[in-house]
């Protein structure tokens, strides 16, 4: 008996269209691990989270969620367990208002009067939408950056174990970034993020997986990888801006090796 929050052994996904998006996925993650999903276009990083919600379910392998292998007849143990917020916060906002949509979900756990309040209140202001500000507001009317964070509010609302996220920092302004970065590191629970972004990932994650083909291709500290520019481009990725700059004093992360020539010329660039 395994007790991470998330454990996936030997999963594949076949599109019908005969695609095989992951190939069988081997990895767990610890209560607490804030790891980094990163992966060229099409490397199955979305197909990989539509599975720990149960959007998918195995069609070859297991895929289980704290103390529930998941399957048709535990979504819901699931879905409250897991949170998910998609690539595009269209697909997530769907109520009249802002305060609606972030109360859906504690709404229907039955969450009401001022614990409901409470609740909705804290997940907003946890993301920078203040609840006077934009509470009436009409999600459709919103600027990509403020759905993102209503979408994330909606997902924290639900209070739970896992976060995943899908793109968190594609719409944002620097400063929503760095405040949603700031946000994601104190929050007390397990987190996956699947990004292009590699400084997010860098900042943020100890941990990072690497897809490419449907196959984790690496599995470990995130630092490690970011100095391994033949390794990443190999797997169509580029190490962040940041990683290089921090390369130039390198006696603030004594831990660091450089892996070959290619960091030593970006340095001087
Ligand atoms: N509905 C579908 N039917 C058939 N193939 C699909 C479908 N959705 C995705 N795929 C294929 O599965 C593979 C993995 O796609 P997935 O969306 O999981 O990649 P991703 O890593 O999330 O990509 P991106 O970075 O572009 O979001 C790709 O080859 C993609 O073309």
């Amino acid at each position: 008996m395994h007790h991470n929050p998330v454990y996936i052994k030997n999963l594949s996904h076949r599109y019908p269209d005969g695609n095989l998006a992951l190939d069988n996925i081997n990895l767990s993650i610890k209560a607490n691990e804030k790891v980094a999903l990163i992966g060229a276009n099409g490397s199955g990083k979305s197909t990989l989270q539509f599975h720990l919600n149960g959007i998918f379910l195995p069609q070859t392998g297991e895929v289980s969620i704290g103390e529930w292998t998941i399957n048709d007849k535990n979504l819901v143990h699931i879905r409250n367990f897991v949170g998910v917020v998609f690539q595009n916060p269209d697909n997530q906002l769907f109520m009249p208002t802002v305060w609606e949509d972030v109360a859906f979900g504690p709404m229907n756990k039955g969450i009401k009067g001022n614990e409901l309040k409470l609740t909705v209140i804290e997940a907003m202001e946890a993301v920078n939408i203040e609840p006077h500000l934009y509470g009436d507001r009409n999600p459709d009317n919103l600027s990509g950056g403020e759905k993102k964070r209503v979408a994330i509010a909606g997902v924290l609302a639900m209070n739970p174990q896992v976060l995943v996220l899908d793109e968190p920092s594609a719409q944002l302004d620097p400063r929503s970034r760095r405040q949603l970065i700031n946000l994601l590191h104190k929050l007390p629970l397990t987190l996956l993020v699947a990004t292009h972004d590699l400084d997010l990932a860098w900042e943020l994650c100890e941990r990072t997986i690497i897809l490419s083909k449907g196959k984790v291709v690496y599995d470990g500290k995130t630092d490690r990888i970011m100095s391994d520019h033949t390794f990443l481009e190999k797997h169509a990725l580029e190490a962040p801006l940041s990683f290089s700059r921090a390369y130039c004093n390198l006696e603030d992360r004594p831990n660091l090796t450089l892996a070959n020539n290619h960091q030593l010329s970006l340095i001087s660039d």
